[in-house]
């Protein structure tokens, strides 16, 4: 009977029995109101068999049978959709590839990386490290922006934990459902502003993936002991909202109350587990993200490289450098930051710190360092004229009547802005591609300093504020150059090169992390991550400096990354914040001084090397 209803189906009368039933319906008749299989394993083993894994497909109560909450995401697929996501992703591939665009090329290298990822990790590390120049751009930005976008299709075997809305309650049990008993480093995202992508919901799972690729690579943090996480409260994505293969919850994303609640219960959750981890929170959206660094950070081990402008902070002064100034001429600087979003205010904010500090470290040094900035965004300059500011703007908000003086007002376009102010620096972090237009950049060329530097910082590549081309071209040969996302070198003719320096965070948040887990500070302090800026800073030599190269090329960030988190350990010690580690007190870690502090941390580097496997019957 069950046999001639599929024969019908395929349009045949006479299917009588199982041998004639294609494939694909004989999964169908052999596990429909079959007796289940008894499986030995449970948790990540079982995702990572082949004969038992459904992966999406596990329903609620396998996934609490089995302990498989929280390591899925949280969607729940037939098998015929799972087949439908990958029928998608593989025929969108097949054309592109005959099409030949480059980003599928690196699409397909970020496949063959990851699929290496999931088979051998110290060989997938061995190569990450050696090769960092050239997979670095393919792990993390910009191709782990494409990836995110492409999650749903991408996604085959799950890396990391996910904790949605519809957790709530479980989480301090699910928790237990990863296997590692020791977690160092978590890097956890809501998804809402992934890059200069804005929502991808749960897709964006691939940042703290990428984040923590970087802390093995350039930290030397035991990949065994980092766990990604994504935190799905939904998305307000509609286009995210309206696909059938989307693995996220399609529910408009929580706010207010319930949104904290959410969060709150991940951070007990984790912590309670592993009192000893560290938690940096990433690529959330403005409105939450200074909030949420707000709540946290004097309770846990937690920060927010985007929003505490580390990496800005030290091409700024590299910036200073390169105009042949010594860097305390800092806070004469004029600098004008297109985007007033968690990571421009968070650049205004530390160096305005910074500056304050080289003025007299008072009240009046603090404000007067406030003149130095004219923030713009997408309504133009802020003044204390704008209707609704938002309050982290409001420090930053330019006096109308002062402005009047330099012909200024509340709303003044970019280019207005860049005409009459002169900067020495512009700096982009709008997450808006080409915004310095020629015509803007044709207005620096009046800047007061005879080296203006342009920071088009916005990720990834597409969303660069403008190319290093455009920059040199039109602003001259002499301009500084960085970006977010890596570029080519500019040829500018008869042997002289136009350096594009990468400003990019990577090389502040692996030593954080590093140097506050060696250092087992009790929170992460801004005298910290100012400490690593300049530790960044102070990395350039003065003869590179001189030629425009502001930050290091990322083949060296495995050198960087010790001396910053040297740095953020002794600055940890000297805010009596550091209370040691397992094998190194606090009293010995006093008694290091820098080379001591620097060889400490280089000891404590995992290395991607086999180690000798033992087997030992219990
Ligand atoms: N290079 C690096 O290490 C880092 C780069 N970023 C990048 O910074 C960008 C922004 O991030 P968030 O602040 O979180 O984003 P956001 O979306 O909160 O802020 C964007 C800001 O740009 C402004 N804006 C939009 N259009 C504009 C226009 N036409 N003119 C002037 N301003 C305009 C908006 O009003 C808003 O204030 C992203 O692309 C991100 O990738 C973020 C952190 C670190
Ligand atoms: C680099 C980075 O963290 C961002 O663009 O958000
Ligand atoms: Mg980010």
């Amino acid at each position: 009977m069950f046999y001639q209803q599929i024969g019908r189906r395929l349009g045949r009368s006479t299917l009588t029995d199982a041998s004639e039933v294609p494939m694909r319906w004989r999964f169908f008749t052999t596990s429909h109101g079959s007796r289940p299989n008894i499986v030995n394993k449970r948790s990540l083993d079982i995702l990572q068999d082949p004969w038992f894994n459904k992966g999406t497909a596990f329903s609620i109560t396998e996934r609490d049978r089995l302990d498989l909450r929280g390591l899925l995401p949280p969607i729940i697929m037939t098998l015929q959709q799972q087949i439908d996501r990958f029928m998608f992703d593989w025929k969108k591939f097949q054309v592109s590839a005959r099409d030949g665009p480059s980003d599928n090329i690196s699409l397909a290298k970020w496949r063959i990386l990851n699929r290496l990822h999931d088979r051998n990790e110290t060989m997938y590390f061995k190569i990450l490290i050696d090769n960092i120049e050239e997979y670095a751009p393919i792990v993390y930005t910009p191709t782990v922006g494409l990836v995110c976008q492409n999650y749903s299709g991408l996604f085959r075997r799950p890396r990391g934990m996910y904790f949605s809305a519809s957790d709530r309650g479980e989480m301090m049990s699910m928790v237990y459902n990863w296997p590692a008993e020791q977690v160092d480093m978590i890097v956890v995202t809501d998804g809402s502003r992934i890059l200069g992508l804005g929502d991808l919901g749960v897709q964006g799972i691939g940042i703290p993936i990428g984040k923590l690729d970087l802390y093995v690579a350039a930290a030397g943090i035991n990949p065994q002991r980092v766990l990604p996480v994504m935190i799905d409260v939904g998305t307000n994505n509609e286009k995210l909202l309206n696909d059938p293969l989307y693995l996220g919850l399609q529910q408009y994303r929580l706010d207010g109350e319930d949104y904290l609640a959410v969060i709150d219960e991940f951070m007990d959750a984790v912590f309670t587990r592993w009192p000893n981890v560290i938690v940096q929170f990433e690529d959330f959206q403005s409105k939450w993200a200074f909030k949420l660094l707000r709540r946290y950070r004097n309770s846990y081990r937690m920060f927010n490289d985007d929003v505490q402008g580390t990496v800005a902070m030290a091409g700024l002064l590299g910036a200073v450098r390169a105009q042949g100034k010594p860097v305390f001429d800092f806070p004469k600087q004029k600098i004008v930051v297109a985007g007033a979003g968690s990571a421009g205010l968070g650049v205004v904010n530390a160096a305005r710190r910074t500056m304050a500090k080289m003025l007299g470290h008072d009240e009046s040094s603090f404000e007067s360092a406030g003149s130095q900035f004219w923030v713009v965004d997408a309504e133009g300059l802020i003044t204390d004229e704008r209707q609704d500011i938002d309050p982290d703007a409001q420090p930053f908000a330019r006096k109308v009547k002062e402005m009047d003086r330099h012909g200024l007002r509340e709303g003044a376009s970019l280019v207005e802005v860049v005409k009459k102010v002169r900067p020495d620096v512009l700096l982009g972090l709008s997450a808006r591609g080409g915004l310095f237009s020629t015509e803007v950049l044709e207005a620096l060329k009046d800047s007061t300093s005879t080296r203006p530097a342009i920071f088009a910082m916005s990720n990834p590549t597409k969303n660069a504020e403008c190319t290093p081309e455009e920059a040199f071209s039109t602003v001259g040969d002499q301009i500084i150059f960085a970006s977010g996302s890596p570029f080519n070198n500019v040829d500018l003719g008869n042997g002289r090169i136009g350096h594009c320096n990468q400003g990019n965070s990577m090389y502040i948040f692996p030593g954080v992390g590093l140097g506050t887990l060696l250092s087992g500070a009790r929170i992460i302090s801004d005298g910290m991550l100012q400490a690593a800026a300049e530790c960044l800073a102070a990395f350039m030599k003065e003869e590179e400096v001189v030629k425009g190269i502001i930050y290091p090329p990322i083949s060296r960030i495995r050198d960087i990354t010790p001396q910053v988190a040297a740095a953020v350990i002794r600055e940890a010690i000297s805010e009596d914040l550091a209370e040691g580690r397992r094998g190194m007190d606090v009293r010995e870690l006093k008694k290091l001084d820098e080379d001591g502090t620097l060889s400490y941390v280089k000891k404590n580097m995992w290395n991607p090397i086999y180690p000798t496997l033992v087997y030992r019957d219990e």
